[in-house]
């Protein structure tokens, strides 16, 4: 029965470093973006969402990254700070970038799609020297998302942030988050992913995400092959996704776990990783055992995409443990 441990006596539980940026979610279902004609407004990005479900859930929570000077930056920011996740390591651009914005086409529950307005971006100026080392000094965790490798100065701030973890003994989970139309080429997202991977201690992805990192060398790896990979370097846990299939949890003493998921009435699809990634983290923080972690992700994740948005529809603790003791949890 595996559990993981986590420095005590820290101010932080988790801290995030990665995009803020705005969601646009389409008001009218089921039909292409072509006939959408209203959209809401809700925080987004995958390291904004996880870390506003883990602060949901009662943990205390920061987050490293840069907003526009500009409306939809103070929105994003004080957002933030309505839930209760402290941003004195958010830095205002002064270089006139925009906040990314990602319109959501919600064609039928299993054909959700997102178009990204992502040219000159804010989160991908953030700088080395911006990122805070007292605040990941002060956390349990550091949480960051594929998405901030994809340019600079944004990649060395993460790869900055990833020593300031080793230095004060912080774990790190990797989300691998990849988004393929932030990046040039696949070998250049694939070596930047391997090496932030290398550094993880907690790696979560998809099996599709997986295979990119794993393309360049032509290898075609089960998930167990996968997974073994990681443990020659400082992964404690590996989770490998497939979607409504569920996913499955490795570790380095060759234990492997398979979870099931929760009966959803499905309206999209997006926000299932985040949600899962948050209420995982949360469980396994607690000292949960990495089936009863998956067990929380996977509800949380069946919350989430019965829901209009992501950030906003992250489950309190009541609503995450009711949907565990009566929902549908279909063992696969
Ligand atoms: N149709 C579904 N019904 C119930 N649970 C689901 C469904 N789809 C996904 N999930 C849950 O969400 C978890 C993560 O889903 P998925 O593998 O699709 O992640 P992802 O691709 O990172 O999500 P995202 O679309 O947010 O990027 C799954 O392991 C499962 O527990
Ligand atoms: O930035 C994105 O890629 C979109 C996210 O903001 C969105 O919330 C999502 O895809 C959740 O996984």
């Amino acid at each position: 029965m595996t559990t993981i441990s986590f420095s005590a006596d820290k101010i932080f539980d988790v801290v995030a470093l990665g995009r803020l940026c705005i969601d646009l979610n389409a008001n009218e279902f089921n039909r292409p973006m072509e006939e959408t004609m209203t959209f809401t407004k809700y925080v987004g990005g995958s390291p904004a969402n996880i870390i506003i479900g883990l602060s949901r859930l009662g943990l205390k929570t920061g987050f490293i990254g840069k907003v526009a000077d500009d409306q939809m930056g103070r929105y994003i920011k004080s957002y933030l700070e309505k839930e209760n996740i402290d941003t004195k390591n958010v830095v205002i651009d002064k270089t006139g970038a925009v906040t990314g914005l990602a319109f959501t086409e919600i064609k039928s529950p299993e054909e959700c799609s997102i178009l990204m307005y992502r040219d000159n971006v804010a989160d991908l100026l953030l700088e080395p020297l911006e990122v805070q080392e007292d605040i990941i000094a002060n956390a349990k965790v550091l949480l960051i998302s594929g998405t901030a490798l994809a340019s600079s100065p944004s990649k060395e701030a993460v790869f900055l942030a990833l020593e300031y973890a080793q230095l004060h003994d912080v774990k790190v989970l990797f989300d691998l988050d990849y988004r393929p139309y932030t990046w040039k080429n696949v070998y250049e997202t694939a070596v930047y992913y391997n090496l932030a991977a290398e550094k993880s201690h907690i790696i979560i992805g998809t099996r599709e995400e997986f295979n990119m990192m794993e393309s360049i060398l032509n290898e075609k790896c089960s998930d167990e092959e996968t997974a073994n990979k990681w443990f020659n370097h400082r992964a404690e846990i590996v989770i490998i996704k497939h979607g409504s299939k569920g996913s499955i949890a490795y570790t380095p003493n060759g234990e492997s776990v398979r979870s099931g998921v929760f009966e959803a009435d499905v309206l999209k699809t997006f926000g299932a990783g985040d949600s899962y990634a948050s209420a995982f983290l949360y469980r396994i923080m607690q000292g949960g055992t990495i089936e009863d972690a998956m067990k929380y992700g996977s509800a949380s994740a069946a919350i989430v995409i019965s829901k209009h948005s992501c950030s906003d529809a992250m489950p309190t603790l009541d609503e995450l443990e009711e949907k565990i003791s009566v929902g549908t949890y279909k063992q696969i």
